[in-house]
């Protein structure tokens, strides 16, 4: 029998999760003393999607955020960012790798006084020379609301408003992943919820794939899955949070 053409062919490859971290371990030492922060974690974050990691405290949340965003190295196992391995970079490919594959939203907003917001959130792309589609500003503008707010320094902006200015110049460049650690730690509950929908809505309309270290349940049932560390080990994987199921599973962990 002769093989048809469409018997052969073969389908197109699939793109990799936005990030995939397999067998993580991380191990500080200082002294004489050595502290597991991260044990064999294997975890894979899909594109598009807004994913919550919870722990304890001291469960090793900031290191694995870190490991993945590049900002620190792994003791073994690996990060993939799409189809690239952190763990064989050098300090300099990491630090581009950063500037322009990554947005970060830090708890402190992290904004230079000196700048207006727009120029806040022009400031990644001037530094990596990179031409901003005038579209884009607008549509990421308009998303978090700063129509009217971007001449403004960040001394004349209410925290939400500079939180939301951080949003914003991490959604700019369209990232492969955005990191948000503790994104409304400083934020009142009702400011907060508006920057937890940002990044909902950023995921959802925009395809971006958000991770986000919180210790609120009502943060965290914001994502569309969240991910439990326990003593440096991935131990329980929620879809569809709830404020109520993931306290129940924390509940459960710190017993
Ligand atoms: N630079 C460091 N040197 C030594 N030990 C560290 C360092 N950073 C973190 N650790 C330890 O690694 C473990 C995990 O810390 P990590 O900050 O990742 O936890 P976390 O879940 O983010 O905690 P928290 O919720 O309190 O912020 C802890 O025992 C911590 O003391």
């Amino acid at each position: 029998m002769h093989q048809t053409s469409a018997s052969v062919r073969t389908d197109p490859p699939q793109e990799p999760p936005a990030v995939v971290v397999r067998a993580l371990t991380k191990v500080y030492s200082s002294g004489g003393s050595s502290v597991r922060a991260l044990d064999g974690v294997d975890v894979e974050f899909a594109r598009g999607a807004f994913t919550a990691i919870m722990g304890p405290s001291g469960s090793g949340k900031s290191t694995l955020m870190h490991c993945m965003a590049g900002l620190d190295t792994a003791t073994s196992g690996s990060v993939r960012l799409g189809r690239t391995d952190l763990t064989t970079l050098t300090d300099k490919q990491l630090t581009l790798l950063r500037r322009d594959r990554i947005g970060f939203v830090f708890q402190s907003f992290n904004l230079l006084p000196m700048l207006t917001a727009e120029q806040n959130i022009l400031l990644p792309a001037q530094i990596a020379r990179r031409r901003v589609d005038p579209e884009r500003l607008a549509h990421v503008v308009g998303v978090v609301g700063l129509d009217d707010r971007l001449d403004h320094l960040p001394s004349r902006l209410s925290g939400g408003q500079q939180q939301r200015v951080a949003v914003a110049r991490a959604l700019l460049g369209s990232p492969e992943v955005v990191y948000a650690d503790e994104p409304t730690g400083n934020l009142d509950s009702r400011t907060g919820a508006e920057i937890l929908a940002f990044l909902r809505d950023s995921a959802r309309t925009m395809e971006q794939t958000v991770v986000m270290v919180t210790h609120d349940p009502v943060a965290a049932s914001y994502a569309d899955r969240v991910v439990f560390l326990r003593d440096g080990r991935l131990v329980d994987d929620l879809a569809a949070p709830t404020a109520q199921t993931v306290l129940d599973r924390l509940v459960g962990l710190e017993a």
